[in-house]
């Protein structure tokens, strides 16, 4: 059978990106599943390799990896050339922050069009990104924009814990005014249909409260029973299996020894910090409602790490994995085999 095409984009190429990308695919678990195709810059892979002690070779290719790969090469597409100075270390430049766009965008095109099956994206960092000229908090919103997606959900998933937020990149401050009932509504239902499509036929969901002891009637705020409750309601009512608001402090506990398949989070930290503590090494970072697959890694650029070789790869391996699972999922559904 021919593995499907994985574009992997190279992220932050001052950042543990390309060491991480060059482990994990020296793994004969990413070999054997897929046809990788790294977007990204070739010193910045040729370097990566190096520090990640592998013995691969790089290979440029215009277009795509070849149906039978060789053994011990890397597939690059080629997209940025940059120079010494937009490479050091945990210094990136404006060209280095557009080199990053770059790379997804061009991925994110061969998703579109079917060229590749899935894209699993190494770290970027946001600020060197509006520096390079385009203002995104990440590459959940711009993905978002380039497939002109309106509802669309950061998951982040371990074998013991998937959480799947409602606000992403925000302000603490603002998270209040965007808790609305149809964002809870939207948030639950994407969560529900994606994990229903690729991972489970009906998962069981539960959706944190906002506030402590979910307002506790009220003394502590008034989101739970007006916003929550009722979107959960009718999350119900349209035939999802939710429930909740139930007070985050012990939800977790819940979730985490299988009660529920998914946490439906209000806000960023409030998820991350449970699934960080679970699954730090090896969780995936998933788009939920894309037309496009996307997965990544969980963790950021890591420059106190970049070029020691001591980054982990678990969560590069485990994304590019679920990339190659999602895409199968998707081939045989396309040929009614599901
Ligand atoms: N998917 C993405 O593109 C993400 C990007 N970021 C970006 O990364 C930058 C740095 O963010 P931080 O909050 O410092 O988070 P970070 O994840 O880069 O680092 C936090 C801590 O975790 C450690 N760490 C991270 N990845 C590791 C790995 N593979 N192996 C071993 N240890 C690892 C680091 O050494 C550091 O001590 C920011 O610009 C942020 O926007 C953050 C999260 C996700
Ligand atoms: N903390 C997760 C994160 O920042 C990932 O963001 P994105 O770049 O995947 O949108």
């Amino acid at each position: 059978m021919v593995q499907p095409i994985i574009a992997i984009t190279m992220g932050d190429p001052t950042g543990v990106g390309p060491e991480i990308i060059a482990k994990a695919l020296a793994e004969p678990a990413v070999q054997t599943v897929c046809r990788p195709l790294v977007l990204g810059d070739r010193k910045a892979m040729e370097r990566g390799i190096a520090i990640a002690g592998q013995y691969l070779r790089l290979e440029n290719v215009t277009e795509l990896p070849p149906e039978t790969p060789k053994p011990g090469v890397v597939y690059l597409r080629e997209l940025s050339n940059l120079t010494e100075a937009d490479l050091a270390y945990g210094n990136p430049t404006a060209a280095t922050g557009d080199a990053m766009y770059r790379y997804i965008v061009t991925a994110a095109k061969l998703c579109l069009s079917g060229t590749v099956a899935a894209m699993a994206t190494a770290p970027i960092s946001k600020e060197a990104l509006n520096r390079g000229g385009h203002h995104y908090p990440g590459h959940t919103e711009l993905l978002a924009e380039l497939t002109g997606t309106a509802e669309f959900v950061m998951m982040l998933a371990g074998s013991r814990l998937r959480v799947a937020l409602v606000t992403i990149h925000e302000a603490l401050a603002e998270v209040p005014n965007l808790v609305t009932f149809e964002k809870v509504l939207a948030t639950i239902k994407v969560t529900d249909r994606d994990m229903a499509r690729y991972f489970k036929k009906r998962p069981r969901i539960a959706v944190t409260a906002l506030n402590p002891h979910c307002g506790e009637a009220g003394l502590f705020g008034s989101e739970d029973e007006q916003i929550i409750r009722p979107a959960v309601a009718e999350a119900c009512r349209q035939g999802v299996d939710a429930v909740g608001p139930l007070s985050a402090d012990t939800l977790f506990y819940y979730a985490a020894r299988g009660d529920y398949d998914a946490v439906v989070c209000m806000y960023h930290d409030q998820g991350l910090i449970p699934l960080k503590l679970l699954h730090f090494d090896d969780g995936v970072n998933v788009t939920l409602g894309l037309p496009i697959i996307r997965t990544s890694v969980d963790h950021g650029t890591a420059y106190d790490l970049a070029g020691t070789g001591l980054a982990n790869a678990a969560s590069m391996v485990a994304a590019i994995s679920m990339a190659a699972d999602m895409a199968k999922v998707r081939m045989r559904q396309e040929i009614g085999h599901e």
